[in-house]
């Protein structure tokens, strides 16, 4: 069903308790919450053969001094953290495994995209997000590195020498974004400059969501052969459906938009790697927690095949 995963079918979950890349605490219980919610048991049910030996522990670079670079926040840390995402995701890839990464905050996909660009350098990326997440060391206003990964990824902004390890191993014609609502002025001047394929609300609201994944694959995967990096921030969906997350904005994705598009990448049979970002257990009721921690679980299993009939 997966023309690049060896059988049996294998998915390993990568558990990254960790949010070095923006200022809230409790994203860190984003993966706790999504396996006592039962993943590993679901994806099991669905067919697959499901590695998971525990969160991955970072305190050994937690001890680090870390003061800022420039305007960016513990980039010691999330240098650390996501180089050894980045090594523990390409591994799992190059084995035929699929890694499936639980943030933790989506600064961790610098380490989950270079792994799998690692293992399959023509991959692509779909980025479904209400932010673009490009900001570079020059035009971030927060210095929050989650609102920044694309950018390590494609090799923009000045270098920065405590993060030499990430390669600029993606192309910006091999990136696709989704459910953007919310982008700062420089990274609508990035996007501009070089570019890069983007459908915010506006064009799901005009075209809907199949012809917007049929139009996005085509620009980035256009005779469907080439693999597929799917990085999924759980604030595309819109509050009402994912309220507990650190950066909501309203006007996302409805429920089903969310889950269309995991469907349907699935069906192509191209996945090779899925993050689910953004999980923050602690920003709401028990209630709202909840239905976040399961929509979060509902977006894994339609990715890895769960359908409807
Ligand atoms: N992964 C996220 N939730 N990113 C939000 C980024 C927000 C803002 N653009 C920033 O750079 O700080
Ligand atoms: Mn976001
Ligand atoms: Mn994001």
């Amino acid at each position: 069903m997966s023309r690049f995963l060896s059988s049996p079918m294998t998915a390993a979950i990568v558990g990254c308790p960790f949010s070095g890349g923006q200022p809230r605490v409790g994203v860190d219980q984003g993966p706790v919450h999504m396996v006592e919610a039962g993943i590993v048991d679901q994806l099991t049910a669905l067919g697959w053969k499901v590695k998971f030996d525990g969160h991955h522990q970072f305190e050994e670079v937690n001890a680090i001094t870390d003061p800022p670079i420039g305007k960016l926040k513990n980039p010691r840390l999330v240098s650390a953290v996501t180089k050894a995402v980045a090594n523990v995701v390409g591994g799992h890839a190059k084995m035929g495994e699929l890694p499936v990464t639980l943030g933790g905050d989506h600064s961790l996909a610098m380490g989950t995209i270079s792994g799998t660009l690692d293992a399959h350098p023509d991959a692509c990326v779909i980025w479904i997000d209400a932010h673009a997440d490009i900001n570079t060391a020059e035009t971030t206003d927060s210095g929050n590195i989650h609102g920044m990964p694309v950018s390590f990824l494609l090799g923009l902004g000045s270098p920065i020498p405590e993060f030499s390890w990430v390669k600029p191993a993606l192309k910006a014609e091999r990136l696709v974004y989704i459910g953007l609502r919310d982008i700062d002025a420089g990274e609508k001047r990035i996007l501009k400059e070089n570019n890069i394929k983007a459908f915010s609300m506006h064009e799901v609201d005009r075209y809907g969501i199949g012809k917007v994944v049929e139009m996005a694959l085509d620009h980035v995967n256009p005779k469907r052969a080439s693999p597929i990096h799917l990085s999924f921030d759980v604030d595309a969906l819109d509050p009402s459906v994912a309220p507990s997350t650190g950066t909501p904005v309203r006007g996302g994705l409805t429920f089903r938009e969310g889950h269309y598009i995991c469907e349907a990448i699935w069906e192509t049979g191209l996945l090779v790697a899925l993050d689910l970002m953004e999980v923050n257990p602690s920003l709401a009721d028990a209630a709202s927690v909840k239905q976040t921690v399961t929509v979060g679980c509902s977006l894994v299993r339609s990715a890895l095949g769960e359908t409807l009939l």
